[in-house]
Formats: C-alpha cells, sequence, structure tokens
C-alpha cells in the first residue's frame, strides 16, 4: 500500500507537471478557457494547501532596528517552547538566578488558543560565505514563522497575534534586566548593526527609601518622575516631546549618583552613562543619542568638566578674533580640525531639543555637576533642564535615614547632638555613612558609631572655624597690604605734584631774570 506521505509527494509533483503543462500552451487557449483553468487551479492547490504563513523578521525598517514583535514572540514561546520543542536555547536571565529556553532554530512547536490550532517555527538564513568565523555572522537573518489554517484568518490577525504580543512583553517585563550602557571609544564602526554601546547588567541597590535627603524634596521627586512615566498621552496632547531634564547639583559625595540609580530602579529603566570626552564629534555624539532606547535615563556626569562647555561662546569668539590674522590655508586646516574634534554646547543643546525630540519619547536626560554656577545657562534653562536638584549637606533628615540604613536604629539619646552638630557643621551624607559603617557585629557598635561621627563632625567643625579664621586673617592682611599700597601711591602723587609746581617757580623764575625759555 502506498504510504501517506509518498502519496501527497506524488500528487504535488503531478500537479507541477500540470501547472508547467498549462503554462506553455497557455497561449492557445481561448481566454474563457483561461480563465475558468486560473480560478479552479487556485481552487485546487487552495484545497491541497489550506495553509497561510506570516513571517516575523528580526530586524526591520532602514536603520535595521529590532522588531519589537520578534522579541514578544520569543518571549511568548519561550514557556511553549520549554514544553514542546526537541531542541532548545538557553538564556540566563533576572539577577543570574534563572535560566529562559526558547526553541532552536529549524525547530516547529504547536501552540492552541481557545480551540484554534497554529504552528511557529524558528529559522534562519546564513549568507553563504567564504570567511571563517567563531562568531556569527552579523548578516544571519532570522525569523519566525507562523503556519495557521485559512479559515482562521480573521481569528489569527485580530485576537491571537494580540494575545501573543501581549503575553510576550508581559513575560518581556517581568525577566527584564536593566543595564547599565556605556560609550566605549574602541569599538568599530563597522557592519551596520554595530553600536558604540556596551552594557552590563545593572544591580545598583539605591532606592529613594535608602536615599538620605529632605522628605518632601523627595516626595516631589518621585511625584515628578510618575506623572512624567505615565504622561505618554499628556506629552501629546500638549505637542512636547516625551522627555524630561534633571540637573542635580550640589558638592561631591551629596549623592548625584546614588539618585540616579534610585530613579532608575524607581522607574525600572535602563541607564545610559554618556562619557562626552571619549565623543569625537557631534556626529557622533547624535548617532550616540539615537541609538538609546525607550524607558531609559541618559546621565551625563560633571557636565562643567566632561567639556569646554561653560562659557564656550565668549571662547569661541576671541578663538574666531585670533583666526582672522590666519592665512587662508592654515584657517581652513583650523576649522576642519575643530569640525572633527568637537562636541559642543550648540551640539548638545540642538540634540536635545530637536533631533531627539522627533526619534520617539519617555527618555530622561540627567545632568550632574559640582558646580552649577560655572554652567551656561543656555544648558539649564527650563525646558531642556526641567527640574533643577540641589543635593545639599547631610542635616536632620538625611541623618535619620543613613541610620536606618546603617544601623538599623529609628532613634538614639544621641541624635539631639549630632542634630545640633549637623546644622553647624557642612559634612556631606557620604563622609557622615562612612562614620555609620560597622566594624563589628557588636550590639554596643551602634553607640560607638554614633559617638566617633559626634567626634567627626567635631573636628569637622573646628577645621570649618580655623579655615574661616584663616580666610579672615588673609582677607584683612589683602585689606592692609592694599591700604598701605594706596597710602603709598597718594603719598608719591602728591610729592611729584609738589616737585612739578616747584620745577615750574623756578622757570618762572629765569624766564622773569634772564627772559630765557627752556
Ligand atoms: N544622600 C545620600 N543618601 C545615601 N547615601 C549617600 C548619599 N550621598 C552619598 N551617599 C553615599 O556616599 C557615596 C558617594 O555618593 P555619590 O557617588 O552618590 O555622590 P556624588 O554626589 O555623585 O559625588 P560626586 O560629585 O563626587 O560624583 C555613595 O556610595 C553613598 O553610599
Ligand atoms: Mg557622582
Amino acid at each position: 500500500m502506498m504510504m501517506k506521505g509518498e502519496m501527497w509527494s506524488n500528487l504535488g509533483s503531478t500537479m507541477a507537471a500540470i501547472m508547467f503543462m498549462y503554462a506553455m500552451f497557455r497561449q492557445y487557449l481561448p481566454p474563457q478557457l483561461q480563465d475558468y483553468i486560473f480560478r479552479y487551479s487556485k481552487k485546487l492547490s487552495n484545497f491541497m494547501y489550506p495553509y497561510i504563513h506570516v513571517t516575523f523578521d528580526e530586524f526591520t525598517g532602514e536603520r535595521m532596528k529590532r522588531s519589537e514583535a520578534f522579541s514578544a514572540i520569543q518571549n511568548y514561546l519561550s514557556g511553549k517552547s520549554s514544553a514542546f520543542a526537541k531542541r532548545l536555547k538557553a538564556d540566563v536571565v533576572k539577577d543570574s538566578q534563572s535560566l529562559v529556553l526558547s526553541m532552536d532554530y529549524g525547530e516547529e512547536i504547536t501552540d492552541e488558543f481557545e480551540g484554534v490550532k497554529v504552528w511557529w517555527a524558528a529559522r534562519r538564513n546564513t549568507p553563504k560565505t567564504q570567511q571563517f568565523s567563531f562568531y556569527p555572522s552579523s548578516d544571519e537573518k532570522r525569523y519566525y514563522v507562523l503556519k495557521f489554517h485559512k479559515r482562521d484568518r480573521e481569528f489569527i490577525t485580530g485576537t491571537y497575534l494580540i494575545h501573543v504580543l501581549k503575553q510576550g512583553k508581559a513575560i518581556a517585563a517581568d525577566n527584564r534586566q536593566r543595564k547599565l550602557y556605556s560609550n566605549n571609544p574602541g569599538q568599530s564602526w563597522s557592519g551596520y548593526r554595530s553600536t558604540k554601546w556596551s552594557h552590563v547588567v545593572f544591580e545598583h541597590p539605591a532606592t529613594f527609601d535608602t536615599l538620605g535627603m529632605d522628605a518632601k524634596k523627595k516626595e516631589e521627586i518621585k511625584k515628578d518622575l510618575i506623572k512624567f512615566s505615565k504622561g505618554k498621552e499628556y506629552y501629546a496632547k500638549i505637542g512636547k516631546a516625551w522627555k524630561r531634564g534633571y540637573l542635580l547639583y550640589g558638592p561631591p559625595g551629596t549623592g548625584k549618583s546614588t539618585m540616579i540609580a534610585a530613579m532608575a530602579n524607581f522607574l525600572n529603566y535602563d541607564i545610559y552613562d554618556l562619557e562626552l570626552t571619549t565623543v569625537k564629534n557631534n556626529i557622533e555624539l547624535r548617532r550616540l543619542l539615537i541609538e538609546t532606547s525607550n524607558k531609559s535615563i541618559i546621565v551625563i556626569e560633571d557636565i562643567d568638566c566632561s567639556l569646554d562647555l561653560t562659557g564656550q561662546r565668549e571662547k569661541q569668539k576671541k578663538k574666531d578674533e585670533n583666526e582672522e590674522e590666519m592665512d587662508p590655508i592654515s584657517k581652513k586646516a583650523k576649522e576642519e580640525e575643530k569640525k572633527d574634534s568637537e562636541v559642543t554646547l550648540s551640539g548638545l543643546l540642538n540634540f536635545i531639543d530637536g533631533l531627539w525630540s522627533a526619534c520617539g519619547g519617555e527618555r530622561i536626560i540627567v545632568f550632574t555637576t559640582n558646580h552649577v554656577e560655572k554652567l551656561d545657562p543656555a544648558l539649564i534653562r527650563r525646558g531642556r533642564m526641567d527640574k533643577h536638584i540641589e543635593m545639599s549637606y547631610c542635616r536632620l533628615e538625611a541623618f535619620k535615614v543613613l541610620a536606618k540604613n546603617y544601623l538599623d536604629i529609628d532613634w538614639h539619646p544621641l541624635f539631639g547632638e549630632i542634630s545640633r552638630l549637623l546644622e553647624e557643621t557642612d559634612m556631606t551624607p557620604a563622609d557622615v555613612a562612612e562614620n555609620l559603617m560597622l566594624k563589628s557585629d557588636d550590639d554596643e557598635e551602634d553607640e560607638t558609631c554614633l559617638k566617633n561621627l559626634i567626634e567627626a563632625l567635631k573636628d569637622a567643625k573646628e577645621e570649618a572655624r580655623k579655615k574661616a579664621e584663616e580666610e579672615a586673617r588673609l582677607k584683612a592682611e589683602k585689606e592692609e597690604k592694599g591700604k598701605e599700597q594706596a597710602e603709598t601711591e597718594e603719598k608719591e602723587k602728591e610729592q611729584s605734584v609738589r616737585e612739578d609746581v616747584k620745577e615750574d617757580a623756578i622757570a618762572a623764575k629765569e624766564v622773569k631774570e634772564n627772559g630765557v625759555i627752556h
């Protein structure tokens, strides 16, 4: 007896032969007969293969962005694959604690939803290349194929695919590992998919609960962040790009970087740590910023040190004046060099305002600085930096949070003295925290730590007093010196006037006596 598979393959080759004959003799048939044959051959092929295939490529669009649908399907299928597929690929996610399995290329699995059966297959096309490489080729094309019966077309395109995308996204949110990206100068630009960002898993423990600062200010920032993250419709309604700028300023060790980590943990965003000093020029800056993803915080630390952004315009003016005197060839060379090697304030501002606004939203940009007064006002005006947050020295409220974090205490009789000293002395939360670090598990240690802190505060207060005294002394000395100098200059001036008068008198006398003019 003929096997079922053999029968289908024979039928297939017969059909192919008929189609070939039809193509050859079609021109000799009358048009009505052509139509008739076309309609019936379609019906026959539909009857023999009533399935529809949909392909989901990994990369789509001109910029070859990774397709969201592909990722969602990958996540959706991961659960089903581990149950049904025979060959699986494994990946580690979430704090390196759990494994996610997905079906290997060439595998096919069946899924059933509301009584409708579909088939998913993972495929890849590898271009034939002469070169041998240990790494996967960047031109490899990966895709999923969904197969379903044509009678289920409406259900699949309407209900099922929406269900897959929704589920896939929910699984992704569950498995999501936040990332800390940095721009690394060493990487080459070859290949259309290459990126200048490299990343590690972001696992900073800071939260708003452990951040020592004024409670009211903290609540205000949290509210602002929530409003922003839920503001998609609002931003669309007012016609503004969905982005928000924060400027964090304050002395070193007051928690600016810690605040950024707390923000990322609070919103579940990735962090892009942009090191401007390694960015070659504005073009590279633009590319880096375009490559950042949604739901991310872009951080530029120590903006005043990263670049000569401050006062760039005045300096530029001076430079231009000098260049006026140069010969045309050196001037041109200088201009080229400048273009290649500069990230300018205007480049950065243009990007924040223009291009980036146009290329999608949900991004927060954070600048930090220790010297807010040095920044160009253009950089920090509202609209660019929407919120200015001062991170200040440690006072009682911040101290209470640190005491809870480090010593797990809410109150202690020494808090009163510490509070008074904190008001009188400027000590950063980083320095306070250093004194609260337990050296052993001893119960007595809490008090020892607090006493150490009191000593440190007293020392700092004494040092500040001495410094202030020294500054006052130097100021007085300077003033005294200035006064003395002014007096000497005054005396010298008087002396010279007197001598002039004397000389004039002698000259007048000579004229009178001899009638001689010198
Ligand atoms: N407000 C704070 N709350 C809790 N911990 C803090 C705070 N400020 C500083 N610290 C502690 O001090 C350390 C240094 O703080 P951080 O790096 O955030 O300071 P910074 O303001 O970014 O300093 P810099 O200006 O030097 O970059 C942190 O690891 C953290 O443990
Ligand atoms: Mg910092």
